[in-house]
């Protein structure tokens, strides 16, 4: 019966059936050693010469890199194997002899590789930051659905902006202007009126002419939403889950880590309640470190790092000058000049991992900043409608996972985060 090289510890001292990829191999003349995978992980296949068929052999002999084949065998447990077990093979039927494999297993430039990203996943660094990024994904769902968030889809086109109107990707829906989503978060409000709890999951676009290690073009974010929340109980509720995201990585993806090289001590550290200063207190830390900062200004990632740095988990900077934030932003209101933001720095400088807010639920406020903010009132009518029937308190928050994957995994950039990252110039393969 065919089964999964995860599974083989099901079937010790078994004989199995198992499709695979050929990823390398070694021979010592008698005996072949075959390099295994099957997505699900890897193994050591040995094929003794004097134990087979001279054709199985040869079968075995012709593999290239990356040729995939039907191969059957008896599990062995092996504490030398990473998966713990070997198969001894018996049989083996070739599917598909690969052409020769242009990443061969040797040093590649990172623009060589991402031109070969559909075939660079297959790697073992690279499956492992991929199952690390589904993993994450799924422990997110499974804390807002235990803690009775409802998934709702916001739309994709839409006909404004939320993020400002600097950073848009323009399109046209048949005769009219259409964007493509800069940020669920708008309609989250909407559906938060309906269902209280929710959470968008789903791409984000913004055309920002920056190549860093944190931008893409399009990333996907979660962004929940919830009514009768204040700006408190959005802290809480981003800390609790960043907390059990990390202990669920550290508890299913332990191979995976392994295979980053991890150093999992730092993420041990994780755990809530996680450090808040004021936008006020960073910029005295800031200033006091001589670093040449005036207020207002916004931070950049050196002055992110550099304000993390004291802290073994996030740090909440909260209360941002209302001028440099986003018009939906409810200001505190004993000091109107600042917002009830936050955003969420992760350690180990890497920067901005969540941004979010309590929203303004006053009309008249809403309305104000609208043409502060020379926002064409008619295209966010049905967003102020929000505000006409039945107002309330609440509150949400974007978690960029692609900055949450490259944090978790140890990674220098966010473009081995994404299946097939979208980058300034790059939107191939
Ligand atoms: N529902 C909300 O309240 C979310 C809110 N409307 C929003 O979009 N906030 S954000 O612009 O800070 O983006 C949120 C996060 O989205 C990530 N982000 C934001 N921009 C990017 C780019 N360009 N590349 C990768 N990741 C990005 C980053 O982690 C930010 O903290
Ligand atoms: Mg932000």
């Amino acid at each position: 019966m065919i089964t999964t090289i995860a599974k083989l510890n099901e079937h010790i001292g078994e004989e199995v059936k198992l499709g695979v990829w050929m990823y390398n191999k070694r021979s010592s003349g008698k005996i072949q050693f075959l390099q295994l995978r099957d997505g699900s992980g890897t193994v050591q296949g040995v094929l003794v010469k004097n134990q087979v068929d001279t054709k199985i052999w040869d079968n075995a002999k012709s593999l290239t890199q990356e040729s995939s084949l039907y191969v059957w065998g008896k599990v062995r447990e092996d504490d030398r194997a990473p998966s713990g077990f070997e198969l001894d093979v018996t049989n083996l039927e070739v599917i598909h002899i690969a052409q020769e494999y242009p990443i061969a297993n040797k040093e590649h430039g990172v623009d060589f590789l991402l031109d070969h990203r559909h075939l660079w996943i297959r790697s073992e660094r690279q499956r492992a930051i991929l199952k690390i990024r589904a993993e994450i994904i799924r422990s997110i769902q499974s804390f807002l659905d235990k803690d009775g968030f409802s998934l709702v889809d916001p739309p994709v086109l839409t006909p404004s902006s939320c993020e400002g109107t600097t950073n848009l990707f323009h399109t046209k829906y048949f005769e009219e202007d259409a964007y493509l989503t800069q940020s669920g978060q708008l309609y989250m409000e909407a559906a938060a009126m309906a269902l209280g709890r929710v959470y968008s999951f789903g791409p984000t676009f913004r055309a920002e002419k920056s190549k860093t290690r944190r931008h893409l073009i399009e990333f996907w974010m979660i962004e929940p939403e919830m009514a009768f929340v204040d700006h408190e109980g959005n802290l809480e509720i981003q800390e609790k889950l960043i907390e059990h995201v990390v202990q669920s990585v550290l508890e299913n993806c332990k191979l995976e880590l392994k295979v980053l090289g991890r150093d999992t001590s730092k993420l041990e550290k994780i755990k809530a309640p996680f450090p808040r200063i004021t936008y006020d207190e960073a910029v005295d830390i800031l200033q006091k470190a001589g670093v040449d900062f005036t207020w207002g200004d916004d931070f950049g990632a050196p002055h992110e790092t550099l304000l993390a740095e004291a802290f073994d988990r996030p740090l909440f900077i909260t209360e941002y000058p209302t001028g440099i934030k986003a018009f939906y932003m409810k200001p505190n209101p004993n000091r109107p000049e600042v917002v009830l933001c936050a955003d969420m720095i992760a350690p180990e400088g890497y920067g901005e991992i969540i941004g979010g807010s309590q929203r303004i639920d006053d009309p008249e406020l809403l309305e104000q900043r609208f043409q502060e903010h020379e926002l064409p009132a008619k295209d966010y009518a049905w967003y102020m409608d929000l505000r006409r029937y039945g107002t309330v308190p609440h509150s949400g928050f974007g978690l960029g996972l692609e900055r949450t994957v490259a944090w978790i995994c140890g990674l220098d950039h966010v473009r081995e985060t994404i299946p097939f990252p979208r980058m300034l110039n790059r939107m191939y393969p």
